[in-house]
């Protein structure tokens, strides 16, 4: 239904309306209406935030009745509120543009994680904040199936993997000529890393020639980005309104049958061998814990769009930061070269060496400290009684979550938390194999980039191996600086990085920026 119809639809039911109710309306002028209506929004969330109150401290001063305005307080402050929170509550009532959030500090961890699915749901506050229903599909939320393939498949066989997202970054690095020259050429660094990223990821889901094609790759790139703009729009509006707009603004049934059509092949041919493939690879392990009603072209694409969504932007924003980082911190370079060129004499590229390169984990590792996805994680939506130890009890349907952003900046988990310190988890040493003790993927109550407990992220192990080999790989064959418009004006000694966006809760490396670059001037061998 588009805005032609829904007016057409509303003349229509005033058009049936008794004739003196009609001749009351037909005197209430526009600006009346919208004052009106301004009115009843404000008392509604007056009303609102009253019955939902928790008593803990909410942000927000004289706005805190609103949870928009609030939102936007906060965001003109920037993300240090939420480490001003943090440090004087361990619980606070936090704005995220829709709805108000227990954020909870680190010594409550646990307890949420303690508590059962069936009393602090994840997948009820998921289903709130992406909207699946309107945005993936309801089938999605109802069987999260393609879990266990993360879980088992993507997590229990990097070794054969590793090859097959090696071979894509390789193929993808070396045929692309901005990179592959001595001279200095401009990147768009944001657009460029997700198409590596998705081409590396789709190599797995769906292998070649699937995972290089441009109408593809644009579907699950963007399909991504509209999940998230839908699902903002959605939230927008009243819980019982959110059905109607999610019907009206949805675009994921158009956007499958697209993908199906260009998944089609490769989808059927792996139908055709359920139950006998050989050597299965993520698709075989996907068919092969599907639902029988399910075992069809159109929703085994849905689920590997919805894989999508939750590999893509991800990585891709986490290796975004890394390259602003490396080419703001140049003086990490030669070390991690001497590491990797080193590991790979030895190992030669392999699931193994990638383990094997502390230097290299760290820096990854503490880019995503320093800036995680976003300031919260561990969303959990309360749907039967739920208690802290401190006593406090939120009322059903409040969302719960932990402060990942402050517990990262805590002097007590970090020293000199706000300091980029590349090699700062080396010093806690390797187990020993000579694997690095901190992994990027390791989560605890003070590292929570890829949440923490029983929802932490699935997909990090895979995660990690890719991001580490696309940037290894960077690092190793390429040179990197800014263009001089961004450096000429720095003082001596000023360092240049582009500031990071941050939307309240979440946190976007700059879109907008290059860098430069040119093949490795002192030859490598390692390619
Ligand atoms: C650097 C890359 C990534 C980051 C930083 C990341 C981070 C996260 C975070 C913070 C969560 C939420 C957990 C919670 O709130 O408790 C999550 C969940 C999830 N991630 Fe990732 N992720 C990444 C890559 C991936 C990849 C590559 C995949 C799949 C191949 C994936 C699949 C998932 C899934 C399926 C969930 C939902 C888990 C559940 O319902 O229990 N992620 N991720």
């Amino acid at each position: 239904m588009n805005a032609t119809t829904l007016s057409n639809l509303i003349s229509q039911i005033v058009e049936n309306l008794p004739e003196n109710v009609r001749h009351s309306l037909s005197k209430v002028t526009t600006v009346r209406a919208v004052q009106v209506g301004l009115g009843l929004v404000i008392v509604g969330q007056f009303y609102r935030s009253w019955k939902n109150r928790v008593p803990v401290p909410r942000y927000g001063g004289i706005v805190s009745f609103s949870v928009l305005l609030s939102t936007i307080r906060m965001i003109r402050r920037g993300p240090t509120v939420w480490s001003e929170y943090y440090s004087k509550y361990p619980m606070a009532m936090m704005p995220n543009g829709s709805r108000w959030l227990l954020v909870v500090r680190d010594e409550f961890v646990d307890e949420v994680n303690r508590a059962p699915d069936s009393v602090l749901s994840f997948a009820s506050a998921t289903e709130e904040t992406i909207q699946i229903p309107y945005t993936l599909g309801a089938q999605v939320a109802d069987n999260e199936y393609h879990h266990i393939v993360i879980r088992n498949y993507m997590t229990r066989h990097l070794h054969s993997i590793f090859p097959e997202v090696y071979d894509e970054v390789r193929h993808t690095l070396e045929n692309d000529i901005t990179l592959n020259t001595n001279e200095w050429k401009e990147l768009h660094v944001f657009p460029w890393v997700l198409d590596v990223v998705a081409k590396a990821s789709n190599r797995v889901f769906v292998g070649t020639p699937l995972c290089r094609n441009p109408e593809w790759l644009s579907i699950v790139i963007d399909g991504a980005t509209s999940v998230v703009k839908t699902a903002a729009i959605i939230n927008m509006f009243p819980v019982n309104l959110r059905s109607i707009v999610g019907w009206l603004v949805s675009t994921k049934d158009a956007r499958n049958r697209q993908a199906s059509v260009l998944a089609k092949d490769v989808i059927e041919a792996h139908l055709n061998k359920v139950g006998k493939a050989e050597n299965a690879d993520f698709l075989d392990s996907l068919l092969s814990v599907a639902p029988q009603e399910e075992l069809n072209v159109e929703d085994i694409t849905r689920r590997i769009i919805t894989v999508n969504f939750a590999a893509i932007h991800t990585s891709s924003l986490n290796l975004t930061h890394a390259l602003y980082w490396i080419t703001a911190r140049p003086e990490y370079v030669e070390p991690m070269r001497e590491e990797i060129e080193a590991v790979i004499t030895e190992m030669g590229w392999s699931k193994n060496a990638i383990s094997h390169m502390p230097k290299v984990e760290s820096f990854m590792k503490e880019c995503m400290r320093v800036v995680p996805l976003g300031s919260i994680s561990m969303a959990r939506r309360v749907i039967k009684p739920f208690t802290f130890s401190n006593g406090i009890s939120p009322p059903i349907g409040t969302i719960i979550a932990a402060h990942v952003y402050a517990t990262h900046m805590d002097e007590a988990h970090y020293a000199n938390p706000g300091t980029f310190d590349g090699f700062r988890f080396v010093k806690s040493g390797a187990d020993v194999e000579g694997k690095p003790k901190e992994t990027m993927y390791s989560t605890s109550a003070s590292y929570m980039a890829f949440s923490h407990g029983r929802h932490a992220c699935p997909g990090r192990f895979f995660a990690s191996m890719e991001l580490k080999i696309i940037f290894a790989y960077l690092v190793l064959n390429y040179d990197f600086t800014w263009p001089s418009e961004v450096t000429r004006n720095l003082k001596p000694g000023e360092k240049y990085r582009p500031k990071d966006m941050w939307f309240g809760s979440t946190f976007v490396p700059d879109p907008e920026a290059k860098i430069l670059v040119r093949k490795r001037q002192a030859e490598s061998s390692f390619a």
